[in-house]
C-alpha cells in the first residue's frame, strides 16, 4: 500500500491545499493528512480551529476513492515522530511518501534528523509558483539520502499568508470562509483591511 503524508499548519487552510490533497488521493492508495504546529513559525489561530477548518475543506472534496483522512493523532512538530506513528499504525511494509511544496525544499535539511526521516519516505515535491525547484537544492537533499519525485500539478497559486495579511477570498474555499466568519477568526486583518478602505 502507498500512503502519501500531507501536513500543513492550516492557518487558514487554502484552495492550493485541497488541490494537493484532491490530487494526491488519485494517485495514492491512502492520502494522510494532520494539521501541525510548525516549530519555524508561529500560527496566527489555535490548532483546534486549524484542525475544524481542515475538516470542512476535506470534507468538500469530491473523492470517488473515499481514501482521503485527516488523522489529527499523528500531529507533531516533529515529522519523524509523525512517520513513527504511521508506522505503527499501518505497517512497517507500507511505502510512505511525505508531500511538501517546493518552497519548504530548501528548509527541508533543519527539519528534526533529516536523514533519518528521509531514508524511510519517498518526498514527493508540489511545484508551488514563485518557488523554483533549483538543482542544488535538489542536490541537498538527495545527499541527505531523499529519494525525489515531482508532482505534475499546477497547484492554485495561492497562498495561507496571503489570505492573513489581505484577505484574498479566491484563496480559501467556501466551507472555510463561512467557519472563519462564525468563529470570528482572523479579525485584525478584517479590521486593518476596513480601516485600509476608508483611507
Ligand atoms: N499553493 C501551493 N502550491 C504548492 N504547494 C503548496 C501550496 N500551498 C501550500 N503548499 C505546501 O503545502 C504544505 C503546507 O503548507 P502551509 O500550510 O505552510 O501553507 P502556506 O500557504 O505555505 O502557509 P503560510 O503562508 O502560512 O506559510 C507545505 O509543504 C507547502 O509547501
Ligand atoms: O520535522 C520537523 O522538524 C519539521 C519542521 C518544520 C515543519 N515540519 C512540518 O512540515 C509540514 C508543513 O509545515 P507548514 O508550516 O509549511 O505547513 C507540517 O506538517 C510541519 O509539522 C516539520
Amino acid at each position: 500500500m502507498k500512503i502519501a503524508l500531507f501536513g500543513t499548519s492550516a492557518d487558514p487552510p487554502t484552495a492550493g491545499h485541497q488541490a494537493i490533497i484532491k490530487w494526491l488521493s488519485q494517485h495514492y492508495d491512502r492520502v494522510v493528512i494532520w494539521a501541525a504546529d510548525n516549530p519555524f513559525k508561529s500560527h496566527q489561530t489555535p490548532l483546534q480551529h486549524r484542525v475544524a477548518m481542515l475538516h470542512l475543506l476535506i470534507d468538500d472534496i469530491h473523492a470517488p476513492q473515499h481514501n482521503i483522512s485527516l488523522e489529527q493523532e499523528l500531529s507533531s512538530l516533529r515529522t519523524l515522530e509523525t512517520l513513527d506513528k504511521a508506522k505503527q499504525r499501518w505497517g512497517t511494509e507500507t511505502e510512505f511518501t511525505l508531500v511538501i511544496g517546493s518552497d519548504l525544499l530548501p528548509q527541508l535539511p533543519h527539519w528534526y534528523r533529516i536523514e533519518d526521516l528521509l531514508h524511510q519516505v519517498q518526498l514527493l515535491v508540489v511545484p508551488r509558483s514563485g518557488y523554483v525547484i533549483d538543482q542544488s537544492s535538489l542536490q541537498t537533499v538527495e545527499n541527505l539520502g531523499a529519494k525525489i519525485a515531482i508532482a505534475q500539478l499546477h497547484a492554485p497559486d495561492v497562498s495561507s499568508t496571503a489570505y492573513r495579511n489581505s484577505g484574498d477570498p479566491e484563496a480559501l474555499t467556501p466551507p472555510v470562509i463561512d467557519y472563519i466568519h462564525q468563529q470570528h477568526l482572523y479579525k485584525c486583518q478584517d479590521a486593518s483591511k476596513k480601516s485600509l478602505q476608508i483611507r
